[in-house]
């Protein structure tokens, strides 16, 4: 019997600045952080001795459910927390790619933590203590909320609500590493000085937005493509369709996102690339940005 469900976002980051380095290595970074409909969803099944993981969904093979999936990893951070020694059958339906700069793995243990924080009554602030620890991309996506990400991934600041815009995401099939991608950018130059983006306190517009992002970028962007140069046809494909607004990598890569005026605009861009997409093995999603449901609803 499944008890409870809840989904985890792909999380865009819409732009990504490198802004330094911390003595331990990890990347001081400024980007804007927003979520997408697609999504992996979680279930929390039969209270059991032990945790486990069962995996299912398109992108499920491939992904072990052994100890080092951030679902347990998760799973087991909260309830040692909680000080409980109940454990429950978990499944994980894993709809997004895999180590492709949309935070699916991290996304997949920030929901574990939400969904397990209603049976262990922990609340938002326990949460956020936990999630650090578990990767740099978990604290954004324990609200999955328009946020900037700034430090490496823990200082969090809302951001205005995404207009009612669509965005098509592409990935190409190609897994990129994120830290082999932050090494190639300190050996393509490293840290490019930028003007710190002043956001708004809202979009009017998706035009509005994507004034702003023109003037950002993505600095992860050229390392990803030097080792998946594939990466550049998929932002080609995605530039040259009608009413394409702005298309750009996320994260680490290799997804690429494209900006349209209305969800209708990103699925007639994603139908017309459907021939291209299948007989090069990518996996592609259309739709609206996901617009949050409080913390413990899931
Ligand atoms: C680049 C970003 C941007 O949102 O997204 P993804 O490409 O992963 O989606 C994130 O910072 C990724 O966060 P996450 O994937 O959780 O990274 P972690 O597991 O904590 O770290 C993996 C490795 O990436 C490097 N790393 C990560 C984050 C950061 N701010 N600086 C880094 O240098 C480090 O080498 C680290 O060992
Ligand atoms: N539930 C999970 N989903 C995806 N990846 C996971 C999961 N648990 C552990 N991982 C590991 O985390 C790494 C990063 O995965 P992911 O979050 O999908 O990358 P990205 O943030 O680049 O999209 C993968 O290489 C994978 O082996």
């Amino acid at each position: 019997m499944t008890r409870l469900q809840d989904t985890a976002h792909a999380k865009i980051n819409l732009y990504l600045h490198v802004t330094g380095r911390r003595p331990d290595g990890y990347h001081l970074l400024d980007s804007l952080a927003v979520f997408a409909g697609a999504a992996d969803t979680i279930s929390v099944g039969e209270k059991c001795d032990r945790f486990s993981l069962s995996i299912q969904g398109r992108f499920g093979k491939g992904l072990e459910a052994d100890d080092s999936n951030l679902v347990l990893k998760a799973a087991r951070a909260l309830q040692a927390k909680s000080g409980s020694h109940d454990a429950y059958r978990l499944t994980l339906k894993k709809d997004l790619p895999v180590a492709s700069g949309i935070g699916g793995g991290s996304a997949d243990a920030a929901c574990t933590l939400r969904i397990l924080s209603g049976v262990w009554n922990a609340t938002e602030s326990d949460l956020c203590a936990l999630a650090e620890p578990l990767g740099a991309d978990v604290p954004v996506c324990v609200r999955q909320q328009a946020t900037r990400m700034e430090g490496i991934g823990e200082i969090l600041t809302p951001a205005p609500e995404m207009p009612n815009g669509g965005i098509l995401l592409i990935n190409p099939g190609v897994g990129v590493s994120t830290p082999d991608i932050f090494r190639s950018f300190a050996a393509m130059g490293g840290i490019v000085q930028r003007t710190k983006p002043v956001l708004p306190s809202q979009w009017s517009s998706m035009r509005d937005l994507v004034d702003l992002l023109r003037q950002t970028a993505n600095d992860l962007q050229a390392p990803a493509i030097a080792h998946a140069p594939i990466i550049s046809d998929v932002l080609t494909a995605i530039q040259s369709q009608s009413d394409c607004l702005l298309s750009r990598m996320s994260g680490s890569g290799a997804t690429c996102f494209g900006l349209f005026p209305t969800p209708q605009k990103a699925h007639e861009a994603e139908e017309a690339l459907t021939q291209t997409a299948t007989r090069l093995g990518w996996w592609t999603w259309s739709g609206p940005f996901h617009q949050n449901s409080p913390v413990g609803t899931p």
